[in-house]
C-alpha cells in the first residue's frame, strides 16, 4: 500500500515511497502493507498511526493543513478485491477513517490500476532524472531524437510491471498509456502482471510442487537451500487467488518444503510457472500471451529485482556470466553455512533469494527478451536520494505538478527565435576563430 504526503510549499517532493512519506521522512506500514490489515488490523491500524505521527512531527505545524494526502493501493488490494471485495472497502474505509483524523488535507484513499502503477513508477524514475526536462529541451532545440528516456521494471510483491517508450507505435492500444510532459507527448507501453510479484510467484512455486508431489508431505524444492526446512499449512499456502486450490482442500493439513539447492532445476521449475509460449501480436510477446513490443533503450529495475540483486553484490550492474555464476553458487551454499554468513539478514528474505534470482532472471532473459540488452539494465532502489516507486508519480499526476506544456514555451521564446540565437552565437565564435588564425599568420609572416 502506498501513501504519500506532500507538504504544500515543497515543489519536489524529496521521498515518496510505500508508507508514509514527508519530505527526507517516510516509514512503511509495518509487516505485508495491506495484508497485515487482513491479518491483524489493530496492529496495522497502530502501525499507520504511528507512521503518521512521525509524518507529522517531519511538517512544520502552519503547513498541515495546506499538506495533500493520497492513499494509493496496489496489487495486495487487487487480490484481495478479488476474493473479497466488501473486505477490500472496509479496509479502504478503515484507513481512511484514520487519515481523516490528521489535520493533513486528505483527498482520498483508491485501488490504482495495473497500467497506472506501471506508469507512475516510470514517471517518478524519468522526474528524478530530470529526463523530461532534457528531453523536451534537446528534443525541441537540439536533436529530435536527444534526451535519455528510461524504462521502469518494477517487481512487487503481488505484481510485476514493465513500462518504456517502444521505438514503434504501440500496436496494441490497452497496453499504451498516452501522457504530454513539458509539451512533449509519450506513448508508453506498460503492462502489469498480476500473480507475478515475488510473494505470489513463490507461492505458485510451491504450489506447483504441491500439486506434482502427489500425497507425499515432505516435499523437495530445489530452489531453497540444502537444510532448510518450511513448513505451512494448507490455508497458508492456498491463501490467494493466484493458487488454485486443490480439490482435497484441508486447510488444518501441512506440507514440508525441503530444500534441495539444485540451481538447473530450479530454473526449469520456474519455466513451468511462466507461459513462454508465444502470444496473438507474435513475435512481439512477453510471457503468459501478452503483447510487449521489443525493449528498448536503459532502464531502471526496482523494488524486489534490487533486493535480490544488491543482496547478491550484483547491483546496480554486473555482466551477464558473472550474474548467472553468482546466483549458481548462491543456491549451492547450505542454509547452515548461508545463516553463518548473513547473521543481519532476515531468515524469511534469506531463504528466498535464490529462488528470487531465478525468477528474476526467467522474467527478463525470457519473458521481457532482454537476452541481448543485458547490459540496459541497473538494479536501483533511489534515484537523486530518492526512493523509487509509483508513489511519487502518483503524487506528481495529482497535484499536477508536471506541466503539459513545455515551460520554455509558456516563456514566450519563439522556436524560431531560440534557434535564431543559437546560430549567432555559433557564427560568432567560427568568425573569432577564424579571426585569431588570420591575425596569428599576419604576425608570424
Ligand atoms: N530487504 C528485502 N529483501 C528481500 N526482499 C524484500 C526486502 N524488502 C521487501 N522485500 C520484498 O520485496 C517485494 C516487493 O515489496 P514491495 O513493498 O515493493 O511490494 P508491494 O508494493 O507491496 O507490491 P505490489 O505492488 O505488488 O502490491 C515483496 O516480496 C517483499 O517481501
Amino acid at each position: 500500500m502506498g501513501l504519500c504526503l506532500m507538504p504544500a510549499p515543497v515543489t519536489r517532493p524529496s521521498s515518496c515511497t510505500s508508507g508514509i512519506v514527508s519530505q527526507k521522512q517516510s516509514c512503511d506500514v509495518e509487516g505485508d502493507g495491506i495484508s497485515s490489515y487482513v491479518q491483524n488490523p489493530p496492529a496495522a491500524g497502530e502501525s499507520l498511526k504511528k507512521c503518521l505521527d512521525i509524518t507529522k512531527a517531519a511538517i512544520p505545524e502552519g503547513q498541515w493543513k495546506a499538506t495533500p494526502v493520497y492513499l494509493g493501493a496496489t496489487a495486495g488490494m487487487r487480490l484481495l478485491r478479488l476474493q473479497n471485495q466488501s473486505l477490500a472497502d472496509s479496509i479502504l474505509k478503515e484507513v481512511s477513517k484514520t487519515l481523516q483524523n490528521y489535520p493533513f488535507d486528505f483527498r482520498g484513499a483508491r485501488i490504482i490500476t495495473g497500467m497506472e502503477e506501471g506508469a507512475f513508477g516510470w514517471i517518478t524514475i524519468n522526474y528524478l532524472l530530470e529526463s523530461f526536462v532534457k528531453h523536451s529541451f534537446e528534443g525541441l532545440w537540439i536533436h529530435p531524437k536527444a534526451g535519455t528516456i528510461v524504462g521502469a521494471l518494477d517487481l512487487g510483491g503481488a505484481s510485476t510491471q514493465i513500462s518504456f517508450t517502444p521505438k514503434a507505435k504501440v500496436k496494441d492500444p490497452d497496453s499504451a498509456f498516452n501522457l504530454q510532459l513539458f509539451g512533449y507527448k509519450y506513448e508508453l507501453y506498460t503492462h502489469s502482471y498480476l500473480c507475478y510479484g515475488m510473494d505470489q510467484a513463490l507461492k505458485k512455486l510451491q504450489a506447483y510442487l504441491h500439486k506434482t508431489a502427489g500425497a507425499s508431505p515432505v516435499i523437495s524444492h530445489p530452489c531453497y537451500h540444502n537444510g532448510y526446512i518450511l513448513n505451512v499449512t494448507w490455508a497458508e499456502l492456498y491463501n490467494s487467488p493466484c493458487v488454485d486450490t486443490p480439490n482435497n482442500y484441508n486447510p488444518t493439513a501441512t506440507v514440508s518444503f525441503s530444500g534441495t539447492g539444485n540451481p538447473s532445476l530450479c530454473l526449469s521449475l520456474i519455466e513451468n510457472i511462466v507461459n513462454l509460449t508465444d502470444c496473438a501480436l507474435s513475435p512481439d510477446c512477453g510471457f503468459n500471451g501478452v503483447y510487449q513490443p521489443p525493449v528498448n533503450g536503459e532502464f531502471f529495475a526496482f523494488s524486489s529485482y534490487f533486493y535480490t540483486f544488491d543482496f547478491l553484490g550484483l547491483a546496480p550492474k554486473a555482466p551477464l556470466a558473472q550474474v548467472l555464476s553468482t546466483i549458481e553458487t548462491h543456491c549451492n551454499k547450505n542454509w547452515t553455512t548461508l545463516t553463518a554468513e548473513n547473521p543481519a539478514i532476515k531468515a524469511k528474505y534469506l531463504k528466498d533469494y535464490c529462488a528470487s534470482a531465478h525468477i528474476i532472471m526467467t522474467l527478463l532473459l525470457k519473458g521481457y527478451k532482454f537476452n541481448t540488452t543485458w547490459d540496459k539494465i541497473s538494479f536501483q532502489k533511489r534515484v537523486a536520494d530518492t526512493d523509487i516507486g509509483w508513489t511519487l508519480g502518483y503524487m506528481l499526476n495529482l497535484t499536477n505538478m508536471i506541466p503539459s506544456e513545455n515551460p520554455r514555451a509558456l516563456t514566450g521564446v519563439p522556436h524560431s527565435q531560440w534557434a535564431a540565437q543559437i546560430f549567432f552565437i555559433v557564427l560568432a565564435l567560427f568568425l573569432s576563430l577564424l579571426l585569431i588564425v588570420i591575425v596569428s599568420v599576419i604576425i608570424k609572416s
